[in-house]
Parts: structure tokens; sequence; C-alpha cells
């Protein structure tokens, strides 16, 4: 379970999270908002990027005392808006550099890389460099580093940014996947509600950096609250 308390971050004059309480207990949950709403800043909170007053908890697992480093040690993954491939490793290496900062044998590092691409369906482009690759390629590379080394927490944010409906759909079963593959918990944002509403049991609205809704996702669509601000959508009679 995922538990954001009271998370309130500032940046001068801007509030760009203001007590920001959910809990996510679903296997894949999303964050969706306008541009602005607070849900970078949550993933970067979150990722210990960010400091944030307020409490992090994962499976009772307080990660506020925890470096970005030991978090990706304790099992964090993320994919940024724009994905973190070194253009110059190949597929393989790109995941490699991850697993080397992780625990565990080489024979054990070896499974898990083979077994990623195999999931990415990137086995046959191992040994290809990421800069020969296309941007779903990219996007998938991003993705099969999350997961290597026995993730706990995926956090996505924005995975499907730059792909077609095509790539989008099967994107969104690759991270479905994920979860039962690994039994990490993964937190996406996308401004795809069409993909968050297909693969997010959970889903948490921002605006303006204040929760306005949290709960099953069909539920949060229908919340007309969302959709006057997030979905553009005026309730009738206003
Ligand atoms: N480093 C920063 N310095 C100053 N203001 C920032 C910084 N990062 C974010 N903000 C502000 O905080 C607010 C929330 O930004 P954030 O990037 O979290 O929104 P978002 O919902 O992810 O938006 P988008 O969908 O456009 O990515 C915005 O008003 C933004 O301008």
């Amino acid at each position: 379970m995922i538990e954001l308390e009271k998370l309130t971050v500032k940046f001068g004059g801007v509030t760009a999270l203001d007590h920001v309480s959910a809990r996510f207990e679903k296997p894949v949950s999303g964050i969706i908002g306008p541009n602005g709403a607070g849900k970078t800043t949550t993933m970067n909170v979150i990722s210990g990027f960010l400091r944030a007053t307020g409490r992090v908890c994962v499976d009772g697992v307080d990660l506020g005392g925890l470096s970005p480093h030991r978090r990706t040690r304790w099992g964090l993954r993320r994919c940024f808006q724009q994905e973190q491939i070194a253009d110059d490793l190949s597929v393989a290496d790109n995941l490699q550099v991850l697993l080397d900062a992780l625990p565990g044998t080489r024979t054990e590092k070896r499974a898990d890389l083979d077994s990623a691409l195999d999931v990415t369906g990137l086995s046959a482009r191992a040994d290809t460099p990421a800069s020969e690759l296309n941007t779903y390629e990219r996007r998938l590379t991003d993705l099969a580093r999350c997961l290597v080394g026995r993730p706990r927490l995926v956090v996505l944010d924005e995975p499907a940014g730059g792909l077609g409906p095509s790539e989008t759909a099967h994107l969104g079963d690759l991270i479905l996947s994920i979860a039962v593959l690994t039994g990490a918990q993964t937190l996406v944002i996308d401004h795809d509600v069409d993909l968050i509403s297909r693969i997010c049991e959970q889903t948490l609205v921002l605006d303006f950096g204040r929760r306005i809704a949290c709960g099953e996702t069909a539920a949060v669509l229908e919340d007309p609250k969302v959709r006057a601000a997030y979905l553009g959508i005026a309730e009738e009679g206003a």
C-alpha cells in the first residue's frame, strides 16, 4: 500500500502541493490533473528528489529518511517524462548499469536482465546502441529498467508520451504485467485518460496542488468536480 500523508511543497510563492493525502491499495494506480496540478512534484517527492512536509509510506516503510539512491536499492523504480536512456550504451547495458548498483549475484542479475528484455520484447535489440532505437523502443528500454532488481514501487511519469494509439495500448498491457510479474505496486501519471482508465483501478486527481478526488477510477472520472476541472466539462446548470 502506498500512503501519501499531507504532502506540502512550496516553490517560493507557488504551492505545488497543498496537504495532499491519498492511499493506493491497488497494483496499478494513477495520478491525473491539468498542467501544473502537481503530478510530477508528487512523483519527485515519492522518489526523494524533492523535500516535502508530510510522509510517504510504502507497505509500512516510511521512505522519508531514504536518499534517492537508497530508495533505488530498496526497490523504487522511476520513468521520467523524458526517458533517461544513455545513447552510447546498448539496450542491455542500459539495464546493466542499474543492476550494477543493486545487490545480487552475477548469475541472478543476468537472469533478471534477460527476463526484462524478454518481457518487453527487446531481446533481439539487446546489443543495439540506444542511439539507434526509435521512440517506442526507448520507452520500452526505460520500462525494462523498472523490471530489474526486485522492484517494489514503480513510478511512471507519462510513460506513453509521444506514442501512437497501438503502441500506447501495448505499453498499457506491459505496465499491467509489471504488477503480475514483479509484485511491485505501480503509480502512473498520464494525460491520456483512456490509458489511465484502462490500467489504473484507483486514481488521484490533483488541481492547483490540491486533491480534488481519489478513489476507484471509473467513479472518479464521473465526479462533477473532476469533469469540470480536468476534463473541461461544465457541471449541468453551471
Ligand atoms: N522547480 C520548480 N521551481 C518552481 N516552480 C516549480 C518547480 N517545479 C514545479 N513548479 C511549479 O509547481 C507547480 C506544479 O508543477 P508540476 O510539474 O508538479 O505539475 P504537473 O501536474 O506535473 O504538470 P504537467 O502536466 O504540465 O507536467 C506548477 O505551478 C509548476 O510551475
